[in-house]
């Protein structure tokens, strides 16, 4: 039978001026693939991003990929669609595409191209990464309401780089553990926290010009005029203690957070959304320290997934936070940010970063363009 056509409500333009699944409601599921990158010169990079463009555009659609889709081409060869998502709704599938540090490099000649902003991320005190989970030449950021609609997505893209990109790791989560929708229920945590209150909202496009999108007036030098319109993404896998935190009493596991567990609101008041002085926060809560006013202003767009990867093999829960972060400036936000969380923060005694990475995201595809043209035409 043929699938269900996709409803227009199912379908995120993939088209625009910004990549989709940043400033897009968050949905459900997430499945994040970092790659490293196989072929070994520009033109062959710039073939893999065409490709995977093409086929971002079907998937994103609820369409199969490639010439005959999953059931329809030659017998005698293998499907050019794998065929898991057939007759599911396009599920608000967003792909969204970072370039890595390490892509900058003798490999396609784009040394001379790297942006400023895209540093790359300083230790932090009581880091523990692990190698296995850090870095990427490229990551993928897939989210949709199915999270087969997502994994098939990366599956595919992974499918179609066969030879000139493999995954280096990946990352599942879901319950959007951050939203970017003020109007919508927030979303709790893992430790039970209402997640994404005071976030940049994705609506608001004052807000993302000043706080997410790289501007044509950044004094960007002319190697890195193709930002314009981007914006940078770090990645934290952040493990959460939960059965220590389980073990904390509410008074306490308010005072660590900095709000209440029930509304959300700023502790000493009563509202999830009212104004509140950080100040009279307890010093060492997460959202005092967090707070863009002890930042020069610095707000970043937080599009976070709880994850929980089976156990550690010593009697917990593999449990956590996916951070996810796009801002204009990581050396003003995420950076500063986090020094500051490291540093101080009441929550570090029961969380532990272990994976990480940051990516350049380009601008947006126009009619016709391909992910990372900006760069590579
Ligand atoms: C470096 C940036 C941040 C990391 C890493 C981070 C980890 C982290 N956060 C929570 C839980 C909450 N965070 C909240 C607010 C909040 N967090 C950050 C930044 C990082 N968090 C910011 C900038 C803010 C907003 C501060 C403000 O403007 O008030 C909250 C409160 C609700 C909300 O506003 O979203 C919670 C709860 C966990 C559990 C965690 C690591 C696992
Ligand atoms: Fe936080």
């Amino acid at each position: 039978a043929e699938p269900p056509a996709p409803t227009a409500t199912d379908v995120v333009p993939f088209e625009g001026a910004h990549q989709a699944g940043i400033a897009t409601d968050v949905q459900a599921h997430l499945h994040f693939a970092a790659f490293d990158v196989l072929a070994d010169d520009a033109a062959g990079l710039a073939g893999l991003l065409r490709d995977w463009t093409a086929a971002a555009r079907a998937l994103v659609s609820g369409r199969p990929v490639g010439e005959g889709g999953a059931v329809g081409g030659d017998p005698l060869a293998p499907p050019a669609d794998t065929g898991e998502a057939l007759g599911l709704p396009a599920a608000r599938l967003t792909l969204t595409v970072g370039l890595g540090p390490s892509l900058f490099d003798d490999r396609f000649g784009l040394a001379a191209r790297r942006p400023a902003a895209l540093v790359d991320l300083p230790a932090f005190p009581g880091d523990t990464l692990d190698p296995a989970r850090c870095g990427g030449d490229l990551a993928v950021q897939a989210c949709a309401d199915d999270p087969q609609v997502a994994v098939h997505a990366i599956r595919t893209l992974s499918r179609i780089a066969a030879g000139r990109a493999a995954v280096r790791w990946a990352q599942l989560g879901y319950g959007r553990a951050a939203t970017v929708d003020p109007s919508a229920p927030t979303p709790r945590n893992l430790f039970g926290f209402k997640d994404g209150t005071a976030n940049v909202p994705g609506a608001d496009t004052a807000a993302l010009d000043e706080h997410v999108w790289v501007a044509a007036d950044d004094a960007l030098a002319p190697g890195e005029r193709w930002m314009t319109g981007g914006t940078y993404l770090v990645a934290r896998r952040i493990a959460m203690h939960i059965e220590t935190w389980d073990r904390t009493s509410l008074a306490e596991q308010e005072q660590v957070v900095g709000r209440t567990k029930g509304e959300g609101a700023p502790l000493g008041g009563s509202r999830e959304h009212e104004a509140f002085d950080p100040a009279t926060l307890p010093t060492a809560s997460h959202v005092r320290l967090a707070h863009p006013s002890r930042h020069g202003g610095a707000r970043m767009l937080r599009r976070g997934f709880n994850y929980t990867d089976g156990a550690t093999g010593l009697g917990r829960l593999d449990a956590g936070l996916f951070f996810l972060a796009y801002q204009r400036d990581v050396r003003r936000a995420f950076v500063p940010v986090q020094q500051a969380l490291a540093a101080d923060d009441a929550l570090n005694e029961y969380v532990r970063h272990t994976g990480s990475g940051v990516w350049a995201v380009p601008p947006g595809v126009g009619a016709g363009g391909w992910w990372g043209e900006q760069l590579l035409a």
